[in-house]
């Protein structure tokens, strides 16, 4: 499937769903994507999406992080209305759906999955192609639209090229262009670095980063913890269809505790009572089987310096010493049980 961009161009509205509120009810202003309890279950009985509620900020590059297979991008179909939910609520820009979808969609840009591009066409007369296809575009603004959009990308230069040519960031950048030819309130992307090296990733990134910056909110999937922390405000953990915490990025990692005392030494059991006697909780020791100890500690409101200066006037001798804080990948596999690739 190739971007979806505006309404009933590449989409068909599922049938309204059980329950549904009437069409503009939802005045949750706040937010440019919020769901209740939504699921899918596909025939075979399999839960893909079980009763996930997203609330997604205006304004926010939200990263919605998850292992393959948790389902990110089922979610993300049900949203644009690809897919009819099994059960639950959603709304888009404000609009309940699915009785909003013909009023939110025009003002939403996806790309979902690999785009559908002619390889002996150009980058722009893709874009013109692509544009043709939307009921909702104005054929007579399509030059302007599509030269606006390859800017918007940087492809300006390369607008005459094959898209064959295209490196896979040109191509994912044209996706993204292609999603961009009307202005839009909300983009939702699909793993978008998925398959792109070093380079692309970068390019991807600082271009989600520079839209976001226009005031358009961006939904972007990743299995990538290092990706989402590096361009995202928000962050909803997905872990087998389920949605295992959502929040500011920030609020995340406070969430995995304070800094800890980590202390190298041969001398782990004199160490280990020494903090525990200045007042320190969460004091573990452990020796490695190299012979040398580490001893941990929580650091509270303990001045660092001041310890070190305790273990060493008692004896203790200090190879190694230092405040450690959490990092979000260890918050998420506390979440999740499992790693992500951090490996960017
Ligand atoms: N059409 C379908 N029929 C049956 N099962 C499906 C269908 N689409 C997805 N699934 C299953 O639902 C689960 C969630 O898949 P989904 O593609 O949403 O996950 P994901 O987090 O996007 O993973 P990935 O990054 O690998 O695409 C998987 O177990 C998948 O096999």
């Amino acid at each position: 499937m190739g971007a979806v961009n505006a309404a009933g161009a590449l989409l068909g509205a599922p049938p309204p769903l059980p329950g549904d509120p009437p069409a503009g009810s939802d005045i949750r202003g706040g937010h440019a994507i919020v769901t209740t309890g939504l699921t899918k279950r596909f025939r075979g009985g399999q839960v893909a999406v079980d009763a996930v509620g997203l609330a997604v900020p205006r304004g926010s590059v939200y990263g919605f992080l998850g292992p393959n297979g948790s389902g990110k991008t089922t979610t993300i179909r049900m949203l644009l209305g690809l897919v009819a939910p099994t059960s639950g609520e959603w709304s888009l820009l404000g609009e309940a759906m699915p009785a909003g979808l013909a009023r939110s969609l025009p003002r939403v840009g996806a790309v979902v999955e690999g785009p559908a591009f002619y390889p002996y066409l150009s980058g722009e007369a893709n874009l013109r192609r692509f544009d043709a296809a939307d009921p909702a575009a104005d054929g007579r603004t399509v030059r302007r639209r599509v030269g606006e959009a390859l800017e918007r990308v940087g492809l300006a230069a390369a607008a005459g090229k094959r898209y064959r040519a295209y490196s896979l960031g040109m191509r994912q950048r044209l996706a993204i262009a292609a999603a961009l030819l009307a202005p839009r309130d909300l983009l939702v992307l699909d793993e978008p670095t998925n398959g792109l090296d070093p380079q692309g990733t970068r390019e991807v990134r600082t271009l989600i980063k520079e839209i976001a910056a226009e005031d358009t909110t961006v939904f972007v999937s990743s299995h990538l913890l290092a990706e989402v922390e590096q361009m995202c405000t928000h962050v909803g953990v997905m872990r087998s269809g389920r949605l295992v915490a959502q929040g500011p990025l920030a609020d995340l990692r406070a969430d995995g505790g304070g800094p800890r005392l980590r202390v190298e030494t041969a001398d782990a059991a004199e160490a280990a009572a020494l903090l525990e006697a200045a007042g320190l909780t969460g004091v573990s020791a452990a020796v490695h089987p190299d012979g040398i100890g580490e001893v941990t500690a929580d650091l509270g409101d303990a001045v660092p310096e001041r310890l070190c200066a305790l273990l060493v006037t008692e004896g203790v001798r200090v190879r190694g010493f230092g405040v450690v804080r959490p990092s979000l990948e260890d918050v998420f596999v506390g979440l999740t049980g499992e790693g992500f690739d951090v490996g960017a």
